[in-house]
């Protein structure tokens, strides 16, 4: 299978199953036209994050990584008239971008952009806790750390996903020497070593090449 076949498979179900609205397209064509990293979400995984976050009846969803906001429109979509999403970003060009198509979609009232490194911002969300669902796509050599403020800032029955653990194959070498590799290899540890979380890692395909997720439920 190639490249063409998975975006063409993609096409196929999304024309079927995926609404990307104008809000959702103009996100990602601002992001572009920003010459910010095409590093968005595909349609369809956008899709199964606001699904995930509807099946969990999330009322609070924590993002780590803006970007343009195309992911965090998605998720912000799957909440209540009075529910919240914070979503963190260091880079000033990119919330800025975000800001623009938060408000576009509409979704002012429900997200807040903070901007600075997640590591600073996050011990400050204590008081904003528990949140429902957790979107960790940031840097990811700052997986275990975020992995870690997760965990303070969810209960059980929250979800936590990780996105880009597949780093092309590379997360299966121990001796890595890609500091990405190394941050999702620990996460994927500290997952599998904590007493409160069940997970499962899944290998995708797509319009956004080969790529993979991790979910984990929080537990009692
Ligand atoms: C993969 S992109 C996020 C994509 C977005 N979640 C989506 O799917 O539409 C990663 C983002 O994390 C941001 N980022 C990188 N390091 C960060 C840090 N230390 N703290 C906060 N944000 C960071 C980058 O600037 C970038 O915008
Ligand atoms: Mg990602």
């Amino acid at each position: 299978m190639v490249q063409q076949t998975w975006t063409a498979v993609d096409n196929y179900f999304d024309g079927l199953l995926v609404e990307e609205d104008e809000a959702l397209v103009a996100a990602a064509a601002s992001t572009e036209a920003a010459d910010l990293p095409a590093h968005q979400v595909a349609p369809n995984q956008g899709k199964l994050l606001n699904l995930l976050a509807r099946v969990r009846g999330a009322r609070r969803i924590l993002e780590i990584g803006t970007l343009g906001g195309y992911s965090t429109i998605w998720l912000a979509r799957a909440l209540p008239a009075d529910g919240r999403l914070v979503t963190l970003e260091v880079d000033e060009r990119c919330a800025d971008v975000a800001a623009a198509n938060i408000a576009r979609a509409g979704l002012e009232h429900v997200v807040e952009i903070r901007r600075g490194r997640a590591v600073d911002l996050l011990p400050g969300l204590a008081d904003e806790a528990p949140f429902d669902l957790v979107f960790i796509d940031a840097d990811k050599p700052s997986n275990p750390a975020y992995l870690q403020w997760a965990l303070k800032l969810t209960r059980p029955g929250s979800v936590i996903v990780g996105d880009n653990v597949v780093r092309d194959g590379a997360v299966i070498d121990p001796d890595s020497s890609d500091p990405r590799v190394q941050g999702v290899r620990r996460f994927t540890e500290l997952i599998s070593e904590h007493p409160q979380l069940t997970a499962t890692a899944l290998q995708t395909v797509g319009s956004k090449g080969y790529d993979g997720l991790i979910l984990a439920l929080v537990t009692d």
